[in-house]
């Protein structure tokens, strides 16, 4: 095996990493708004509104049109394609919106799960064909960052080793020509919370995952302070009998990452996963108030826990925007708090304290 290769020229080394450190900067993460049409279509389907670009893009843009505190703690906006092109009522596209609100567009850049052939349900992720051209045109549109998800299920058998090695490389390939192209990329193994596994399982699955992803991405010579992880927290299945509290959680999340996360990656910024919105602002309080190593920031990049309030409070009426809007600053600063250590609790918001979790996410 050669070891011949090289590094990025240090421009870019730099400029990789002051995006991501930008992105991680202490009490700011991420909205994930990067549903894709079908995962939109049911978000919107459970408030009784029609899945069309029109609604969607009323929607998205009552996200960012909210107040500029949002600013404060919302670094980075993950966006669909679609999204990155489409402008406000006024004719403003959504990327000036973010800019004068001090947040970094990012993308979407995966084309969704397929299975992989004889495996047990078991699936990659697809769209590295056109990925360069794609990543460099990005660039231009004003993105910074980008992000490709990819799915393993804990089950008796799963994941397979297939899957794993599949999963980690192809993560690898893109993380590789996202830096090629000046895009800093979200690395997302989503290990899913689906079963009734105990907290051990899911603690060494999520340990061998990360495990194979961070030996891919040294095999393609990705530069880790140029990159962001995005993780799911150590969570036992979603039908375990046992239940373990925010502290446990946060020992088993920590120590995972701990043991295959390395100290170079610029920071770690956790999916939500099906929790519920409050769950998630506490376990992340929890996680950065756990006595142990943690040399990477650890922040959250959250679909679901940020969204389920704002959804249920707008309810497709023009008349509730602001409601809406109201309830995406709560909980963002909720979360901001708790990316350091700071959350107090108790922030309820209108979709109360509901399990967000949907079986099987890997559409
Ligand atoms: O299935 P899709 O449409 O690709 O979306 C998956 C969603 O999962 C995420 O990766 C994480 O979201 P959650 O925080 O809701 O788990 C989001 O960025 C994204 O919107």
């Amino acid at each position: 095996m050669t070891t011949h290769f090289s590094y990025p020229a240090p421009a870019l080394q730099e400029e990789l990493k002051k995006i991501a450190l930008a992105i991680v900067a202490p009490g700011k993460g991420i909205l994930a708004a990067d549903e894709s049409t079908a995962t939109m279509g049911k978000r919107l389907q459970d408030i009784g509104v029609e899945n069309n670009d029109e609604n969607r893009r009323k929607y998205r843009q009552l996200l960012f049109t909210t107040d500029p505190k949002i600013g404060e703690n919302i670094s980075g906006v993950i966006l669909f394609h679609e999204t990155l092109y489409q402008k406000a009522d006024d004719g403003t596209p959504y990327v000036e919106l973010l800019a004068k609100r001090n947040i970094i567009p990012g993308i979407k850049v995966d084309k969704g799960v397929v299975p992989l052939m004889g495996s047990e349900d078991e699936c990659t992720t697809q769209g590295l064909d056109d990925l360069a051209q794609r990543c460099a045109q990005y660039k231009k549109d004003g993105c910074h960052f980008a992000k490709w998800r990819c799915v393993l299920k804990i089950t008796k058998n799963t994941p397979s080793y297939q899957a794993i090695l599949e999963n980690a490389n192809v993560l690898a390939r893109y993380a590789s020509i996202c830096q090629a192209n000046r895009i800093v990329p979200i690395v997302e193994p989503e290990v899913l919370p689906d079963g009734d596994h105990d907290l051990d399982r899911a603690q060494k699955v999520t340990e061998t995952v990360l495990a194979a992803v961070y030996k891919a991405l040294n095999d393609h010579h990705v530069f880790l302070e140029g990159t962001l992880l995005k993780p799911n927290m150590v969570t036992a299945g979603q039908s375990c009998p046992t239940k373990y509290s925010a502290q446990d959680i946060a020992r088993a999340t920590v120590t995972a990452l701990n043991r295959t996360v390395p100290a170079a990656v610029a920071g770690i910024t956790f999916l939500s996963g099906g929790q519920s919105e409050e769950e998630a602002s506490v376990n992340l309080d929890a996680i950065n108030k756990f006595n142990g190593k943690k040399p990477w920031p650890l922040t959250f990049s959250y679909g679901r826990a940020l969204q389920a309030s704002v959804l249920r409070a707008w309810g497709g009426k023009p008349e509730n925007v602001a409601a809406g809007q109201n309830e995406l600053l709560k909980r963002a600063k909720a979360n901001g708090e708790a990316a350091l250590g700071k959350y107090g609790g108790g922030v309820a918001g209108a979709a109360g304290d509901s399990s967000l979790f949907i079986k099987d996410h890997a559409y």
